[in-house]
């Protein structure tokens, strides 16, 4: 493997935090058992078969729904500090709405949080991770502003129920894909191709329910329960293909069109103004009366702006930008809207995932700019991981990849002074990579899908983490460093 200087000479402070995450949709299976509700994947994989690859989809997937105690014992296995999961909304109300609680799904959080507060693990709760009730998109979703209040109204019961033993809470998995990919590209569920118009109304709603969720936590729990409320964004890293002034000013612009999103009405106040004004720009050229993105009043500029105990942020991948010449003004979308064309460079080594490439130094240069951005927020690497084809036990390319990244977070602690105070690799096990199905396989333990007992087995990656957590450092097989 490459040798990195700082591989070897950098311990991670005795505190960090080191996990492993999964989330609902994508282990749990159970689909309809014990009164789960459907939700918009179950409704977009049954109406659409090919939606993913063979067809693959969640109705059972890795059966964590009834095998929770033995991934329990897996994440203890691994030694880490904490488990990041998800929590499946129609489970808990099969409706969406407080007026239905589902017991059966409640016990079954109760039941997955004790098991690993028995194994000294700690839980890190992410209320939404993509799996909306049906019910609620049959009443709009993400782009309907009722969305806001169901949210909130479903994460106050989460603190109600859980908050007693659930000290870390996320309120949503990647906003951006929410609802670029929801209802924008359509990639994911609801699938929904409404580039430009329902992914801005999607963000708008989805940043006022986080605010409103992390307020009601503020006045109604944090005196009792003594918790923190953060969010997870994610981005690649967009790297300028030449240091031209443009090339510079494209890979700004795509930070702030891919995290400044959501990270900008959060730690700073209001949408990016190049976001602001591109849109606004565009969508006037177009014929439109008002810009496409929706804007905030100063109320509620002020009311979103703080809502974050800490940053939760998923990186995985790089991509070269520069402007587009040329843009076509009709094409509206948040990509089309931030007039930046990225792409990714031969000389980088590809995971499974099309969009996955081995750019570790790319997570130095995001939590740089993320620091110098936001004012030196307290960060934990939410999801970080390597896919590959065939699941291999000898899985040595993630085992480079893991050790890489974590590398250059080293660096952007000590060279850059961020605050992070944790890692955590996706996924604890092979799952359901959404439109990829089973094809893209991201754990660190293999899952036979062919076995109806799902049989999990260890790969040669949880014996590295094991010792990178324990040691503290990252293991250097180079013998010339
Ligand atoms: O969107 S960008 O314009 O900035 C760049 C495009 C590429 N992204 C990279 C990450 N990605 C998946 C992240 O998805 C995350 O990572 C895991 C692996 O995919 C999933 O299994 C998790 O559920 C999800 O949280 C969505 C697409």
């Amino acid at each position: 493997a490459p040798c990195y200087a700082t591989l070897n000479n950098k311990k991670f402070p005795d505190d960090f935090m080191f996990g492993t995450a999964t989330s609902s949709y994508q282990v749990e299976g159970a689909w309809n058992e014990d009164g789960k509700g459907e939700n918009i994947w179950d409704r977009l994989l049954h109406t659409n078969p090919n939606f993913t690859v063979n067809g693959d989809n969640g109705d059972i997937t890795c059966n964590s729904y009834h095998k929770y105690k033995e991934d329990v014992a897996l994440v203890k296995e691994l030694n880490v500090t904490h488990y990041r999961f998800s929590l499946a909304w129609a489970r808990i109300l099969p409706n969406g709405h407080v007026d239905q609680i589902n017991e059966a799904g409640v016990q079954y959080y109760k039941n997955l949080i004790t098991e690993l507060r028995a194994n000294n693990i700690e839980p890190f709760v992410t209320i939404y991770h993509w799996d909306l009730p049906q019910t609620l998109q049959d009443e709009g979703g993400w782009p309907n502003s009722n969305i806001v209040d169901a949210f909130v109204d479903y994460a106050r019961l989460c603190f109600q129920l859980f908050g007693d033993e659930v000290k870390y809470w996320m309120t949503f998995n990647e906003p951006k894909n929410t609802c670029w990919q929801g209802y924008g590209a359509g990639t994911k569920a609801p699938g929904i191709k409404a580039a430009g118009i329902e992914d801005y109304l999607c963000s708008h709603n989805l940043l006022k329910a986080h605010a409103k969720a992390w307020h009601v936590y503020d006045e109604e729990f944090r005196a009792t329960q003594k918790g923190q409320v953060g969010i997870v964004i994610d981005s690649n890293w967009w790297e300028p293909s030449t240091n031209s002034s443009d090339d510079l000013e494209a890979s700004e612009t795509k930070l702030q069109f891919t995290f400044g999103w959501y990270a900008h009405p959060i730690f700073i106040g209001d949408y990016p103004k190049v976001m602001k004004n591109n849109i606004r720009r565009r969508s006037l050229a177009q014929g439109y009366t008002k810009s496409r993105l929706p804007e905030f009043t100063p109320e509620e500029i002020e009311f979103i702006k703080g809502t974050a105990d800490f940053l939760g942020v998923n990186m995985y991948s790089s991509a070269l930008v520069t402007p587009v010449e040329n843009h076509d003004v009709n094409a509206i979308g948040y990509e089309a809207d931030s007039e930046v064309r990225d792409w990714l460079s031969e000389n980088w080594k590809r995971g499974a995932s099309p969009w996955l490439v081995v750019t570790p130094w790319g997570v130095q240069k995001l939590l740089r700019w993320i620091k110098e951005q936001y004012d030196n927020p307290r960060i934990i690497i939410t999801e970080n991981g390597y896919s590959d084809y065939d699941g291999t036990l000898d899985d040595v390319d993630r085992i480079d990849y893991i050790q890489q990244y974590l590398s250059s977070v080293r660096d952007a602690m000590d060279e850059d002074g961020v605050d992070v105070f944790g890692y955590t690799v996706w996924s604890l096990m092979d799952n359901l990579e959404w439109v990829y199905g089973f094809t893209n396989k991201f754990g660190l333990y293999n899952v036979d899908f062919n076995s109806p007992n799902r049989t999990r087995t260890a790969k040669k990656s949880v014996g590295v983490y094991q010792n990178i957590i324990r040691t503290r450092c990252l293991v250097d097989d180079c013998i010339d460093s």
